[in-house]
């Protein structure tokens, strides 16, 4: 693959805010002319969104066995690579994806047990070397994040998705997981604090953009 676009991926706990900054990125990027892929995993095509279907719906009597739902995540990313995000690299959008591996890792990882070097294989095998250039991770108490999700729960009238089922102890150690890899990578990872006003969050993400976008150019 010829990559000539930007990657740049949002990561965070449940309801840290990162639908809505995805967004914001994307129009900071496009007032200065860049062409924009805004996605989101597990999804982003039809076939990927239909498996993100299987993956957060919680009416399943039956249990989705931790390895069964580490796969579905790679099989919906194999699909939305190879359909949307690799033809935009090449022909040099820039892609803002809502998740993506880390994802993987901070949930499957941290949060189900899974030990990050079976991840690190389907990861190797699914991407083959690509991964986003910056990852902007939103981080905040899930504690705290838990309110703002019962309010969007509460506005939009829709019920917790299997993940939002867990307990907290759960996305506390989603939230570790996720700071272990922000730390072991600090020149891919910009570290926001999620739990400020979102004008403030929203002037330290254009802040970063600001700073890495000038890098690039
Ligand atoms: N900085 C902020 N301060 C207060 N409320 C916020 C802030 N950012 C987002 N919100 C609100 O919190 C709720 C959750 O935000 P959003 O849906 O963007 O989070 P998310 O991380 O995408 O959630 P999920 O993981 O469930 O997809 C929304 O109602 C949103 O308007
Ligand atoms: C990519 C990815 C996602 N997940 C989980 C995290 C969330 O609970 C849902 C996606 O829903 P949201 O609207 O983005 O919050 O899927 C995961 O467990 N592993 C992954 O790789």
């Amino acid at each position: 693959m010829i990559k000539r676009g930007r990657f740049i991926t949002l990561e965070g706990g449940e309801g840290v805010g990162k639908s809505t900054n995805v967004a914001f990125v994307a129009s900071w990027l496009k007032e200065r002319g860049i062409e924009v892929v805004r996605t989101r995993e597990p999804g982003g095509t039809p076939r990927a969104e239909a498996i993100r279907g299987l993956l957060l719906d919680p009416s399943f009597d039956e249990t989705l066995h931790t390895d069964a739902e580490l796969l579905l995540m790679f099989a919906a990313r194999a699909q939305h690579l190879a359909q949307k995000i690799v033809p935009a690299l090449e022909r040099g959008a820039w892609v803002v994806c809502d998740r993506f591996t880390d994802a993987t890792f901070a949930y499957q990882g941290g949060g189900r047990g899974i030990e990050s070097g079976r991840i690190a294989q389907l990861e190797q095998f699914v991407q083959k070397g690509l991964s986003p250039d910056l990852t902007l991770l939103l981080d905040m108490s899930p504690d705290a994040a838990k309110e703002r999700l019962e309010g969007r729960l509460r506005d939009q009238q829709t019920q917790r998705d299997r993940f939002e089922q867990e307990q907290l102890s759960f996305f506390e150690a989603v939230r570790h997981a996720y700071l272990e890899r922000a730390t072991a990578a600090p020149q891919r990872f910009a570290l926001i604090d999620a739990g400020q006003a979102l004008d403030q969050v929203q002037a330290s993400l254009a802040q970063t953009l600001e700073e890495r976008v000038t890098l690039w150019q």
